[in-house]
């Protein structure tokens, strides 16, 4: 479970400090969350917040009782984090290889990581391409294996940053499947409406602000209104 109370977050300082989040109080607990909103709304530093990477300026973030500020590590170990790009996360050079990079200073045998990197890919549909060099796989690939390497370090909670927006329909609906069979928790952000259909709940962010909490199906309702009342369209 996720908590957050009274949360607010700036960045920069003196004349340039702005802020992106606030006064959030919110408690996550449902196995699908989607968080939706118009672009610089501040749904990815809502994210961020969830595993640590980026702290509250003013408020407190904590999982399952552990505070992302204090207990930094214990937070890292329960909630995985799937960054927009899989680019930026893919370190090593073949396929198992960067699977096997996240269990990496867990005192884990050889044979224990080859038994879980093997589960991990197994579960994204990669089991085939352990030694595939990385880079050449396809987009929607890269994303299924960002994914696995997060999965191999078993984190109780999965936080997912627009996984799909740089996919085509085919690898979309690729990573949908394999997300809606995830046995975890997920904090998904998307601007895929169509992803959220079966979610149990989702957050518009608006301005800083949790401008809606409710049903998917709902939620897109409030943040078409709240676009068109913008303005925007
Ligand atoms: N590290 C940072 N330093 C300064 N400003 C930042 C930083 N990260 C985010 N911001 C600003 O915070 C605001 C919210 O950004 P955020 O990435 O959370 O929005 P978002 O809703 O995820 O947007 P998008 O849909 O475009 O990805 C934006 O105005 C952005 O420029």
């Amino acid at each position: 479970m996720i908590e957050l109370h009274g949360v607010s977050v700036a960045f920069g300082d003196g004349a340039q400090l702005r802020w992106v989040l606030d006064d959030i109080s919110v408690v996550l607990c449902e196995q699908r969350i989607g968080i939706i909103g118009a672009n610089g709304s501040g749904k990815s530093s809502l994210a961020r917040l969830l595993n640590g990477l980026l702290l509250p300026t003013s408020g407190t973030v904590s999982v399952d009782g552990f505070d992302t500020k204090r207990d930094g590590r214990e937070v890292r170990r329960r909630v995985g984090f799937c960054f927009t790009d899989p680019d930026s996360q893919i370190i090593m050079p073949t396929v198992g290889e960067d699977v096997a990079f996240g269990l990496g200073r867990r005192g884990l045998s050889k044979a224990e990581i080859a038994a879980r990197t093997a589960d991990a890919l197994e579960q994204v549909g990669l089991a085939d391409r352990a030694d595939h060099p990385a880079h050449l796989l396809s987009g929607g690939q890269k994303q299924l294996l960002a994914l696995a390497a997060v999965l191999v370090t078993e984190p109780s909670i999965l936080v997912l940053d627009e996984p799909t927006t740089l996919l085509d329909l085919r690898n979309s609906r690729a990573i949908a499947a394999r997300i809606a069979r995830l046995p975890q928790q997920v904090v998904l952000v998307t601007h895929d409406l169509d992803l959220l259909r079966t979610f149990d709940r989702a957050l518009v962010v608006h301005d800083g602000r949790i401008h809606f909490d409710g049903s998917p199906s709902d939620a897109i309702a409030a943040y078409r209104a709240a676009i068109d009342a913008d303005g925007a369209l």
